[in-house]
């Protein structure tokens, strides 16, 4: 596939040296250095941007007919109108807050865990999660999906907030050391116990892979996918 760079810092470096390795062409490397491309030079675009960039960049595609898989975060205000652009100009798109196997296997475990301590009033809910310094969104985008796949599967909260514990709220903490690539931790606090799951990424190579996947996987299609399509778990 001859693919398009939206953005080309920490994780577009990553996702070229995956793409290349399984035999893919590198056509555009976009960033704010360089802005000027055309995106029919493409087969496909992953856009791995800034929150204020990847409404334009999709649109873009969408626009020019190119299909494309979207990782950046901190933009999902605008969610509904993006998919409504994609139907209606019969484009291709996949947006994942996070698109490594082990966080979309760890999304199932939260959903199930939080049916499980639905009617269990006994447990506090609360959520952590560690980014590098540079990142610029809080709470993380998988923090977000996380919380809102509790809010589905849980009877007691209807929404979330960052360092906000009232009886209703999933209170999120976000913490932002150098280095780190991403960790999410859920506990479950009784005053006789805690449930805790985490997960924990040692680098961005998981993040990538499963963006070329995607894009693998997306070439060809028409219509809004998510990676619960692609990675068929759950
Ligand atoms: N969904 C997932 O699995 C993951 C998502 N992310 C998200 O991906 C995004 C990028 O993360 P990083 O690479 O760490 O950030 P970064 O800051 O290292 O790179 C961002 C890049 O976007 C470029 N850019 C800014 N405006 C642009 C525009 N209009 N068009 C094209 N490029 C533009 C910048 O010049 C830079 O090259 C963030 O929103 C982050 O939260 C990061 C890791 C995994
Ligand atoms: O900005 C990052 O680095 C990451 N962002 C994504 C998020 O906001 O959840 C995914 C991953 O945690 C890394």
């Amino acid at each position: 596939m001859k693919i398009a760079l939206l953005g080309y810092g920490k994780m577009g470096k990553t996702i070229e040296q995956i793409a290349l390795k399984r035999g893919h062409e590198i056509v555009i490397k976009a960033s704010i250095e360089n802005p000027n491309y055309n995106i029919k030079d493409a087969d496909i675009a992953i856009d791995f941007s800034m929150p204020n960039a990847a409404v334009g960049n999709i649109t873009n595609c969408f626009n020019n007919g190119v299909p494309v898989i979207s990782g950046t975060t901190g933009w999902l205000d605008d969610f509904d109108k993006v998919t409504d652009l994609c139907k209606e100009k019969q484009g291709a798109f996949i947006y994942a807050s996070n698109f490594s196997l082990g966080v979309n296997i760890f999304f199932e475990l939260n959903k199930t865990l939080a049916k499980m301590m639905s009617n269990l009033d006994q447990y506090n809910i609360s959520m952590e999660e560690v980014h590098h310094t540079q990142k610029l969104d809080e709470p993380s985008g998988t923090a977000i999906s996380l919380a809102n796949d509790i809010i589905s599967e849980h009877n007691t909260y209807g929404k979330w907030a960052l360092n906000t514990p009232e009886t209703d709220t999933i209170p999120i903490v976000a913490k932002r050391i150098p280095e780190v690539p991403g960790t999410h931790v859920v506990t479950y606090n009784s005053t006789v116990d805690a449930i805790t799951i985490e997960h924990k990424a040692h680098n961005r190579e998981g993040f990538a892979l499963g963006a070329v996947v995607a894009a693998e996987w997306l070439l060809g299609k028409t219509g809004v996918f998510t990676m619960k399509d692609v990675l068929n778990i759950g």
